[in-house]
């Protein structure tokens, strides 16, 4: 299938690159350094997690990587496409068409249907993928026979998955996962992260989830660690047990 734009199609362009990016909360005394000189790629197609103790800064680097919060310094590149220089408008349509979320809380409209919820993002104006696109998208999560349920008549497992589909939809440079099993049970987690593992393997979507589960973790590619806003090491191909190894090391989970 096409990409939209011919800088997005380069491999070696990768999905995010974070340089040097700094966020400060407050000023004065009150000033928090959350993310401090953060330097990382993600590669295109990739699956990475975030993991690190309670105020690490996982979520204001997470915020950063999707443009919803603005670095006080540094550089953060969406596939090729520099973020903090942008206007508030054309960072809300950056936000809108190549950027897929997904939240612990589904976050779906319980007025709509399923397949109205999948489409939301398209109704609101983002760009129109591929049209063989969105049909593939509803096979890949499994909901082809759904469309007309409203998600109050889903399990929890399921409306994770409309959610996933929606952050699909617009074929988004990365999907940003924030403890997308958090509120599921572990088999209908394992599911979830299955279909998370599909997604990165077979349509070569690129994924970037914060977790604090290690058996989560264990399904990306590499897990990068924080603490006190800072990178502090990195896991390929990990195990749940490396994982647990390298939390316990650290002692303050
Ligand atoms: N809007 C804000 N104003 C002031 N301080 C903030 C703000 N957002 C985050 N912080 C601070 O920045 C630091 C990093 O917070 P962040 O939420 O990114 O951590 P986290 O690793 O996601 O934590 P948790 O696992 O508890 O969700 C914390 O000290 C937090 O108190």
């Amino acid at each position: 299938m096409e990409t939209k734009a011919p800088e997005r199609a380069t491999a070696a362009v990768p999905a995010v690159r974070m340089s040097s990016v700094t966020k400060v909360y407050g000023s004065g005394d009150r000033a928090v350094t959350a993310l401090d000189g953060v330097t990382i790629d993600l590669p295109r197609g990739g699956f990475t997690a975030v993991m690190g103790p309670s105020g690490s800064g996982k979520s204001t680097f997470l915020h950063c990587a999707a443009g919803l919060d603005r670095p006080t310094s540094g550089s953060v590149l969406l596939g090729g496409t520099e973020l903090s220089t942008l206007d508030e408008k054309r960072l809300t349509a950056v936000r809108r068409d190549r950027i897929g979320f997904v939240f612990q809380a589904y976050n779906l409209v319980p007025s709509l249907t399923v397949e109205q919820n999948i489409r939301l993002p398209l109704l609101l104006g983002a760009g129109a993928p591929d049209p063989a696109w969105p049909p593939h998208v509803v096979e890949r999560v499994g909901l082809a026979d759904r469309l007309g349920h409203r998600p109050a008549q889903l399990s929890g497992g399921q409306q994770q998955r409309v959610a996933i589909a929606r952050a699909l939809i617009t074929r988004p440079d990365v999907v940003l996962a924030d403890e997308p099993t958090g509120a599921l049970d572990s088999r209908t987690g394992r599911q979830v992260l299955e279909l998370l593992r599909d997604i990165v393997d077979g349509t070569g979507q690129t994924v970037l989830m914060v977790t604090h589960d290690p058996l989560a973790a264990s399904y990306a590619d590499q897990v990068v660690f924080l603490r006190d806003g800072g990178l502090a090491g990195s896991l390929a191909d990990p195990s749940p047990e490396a994982i647990a190894e390298r939390m316990a090391q650290w002692g303050e989970w």
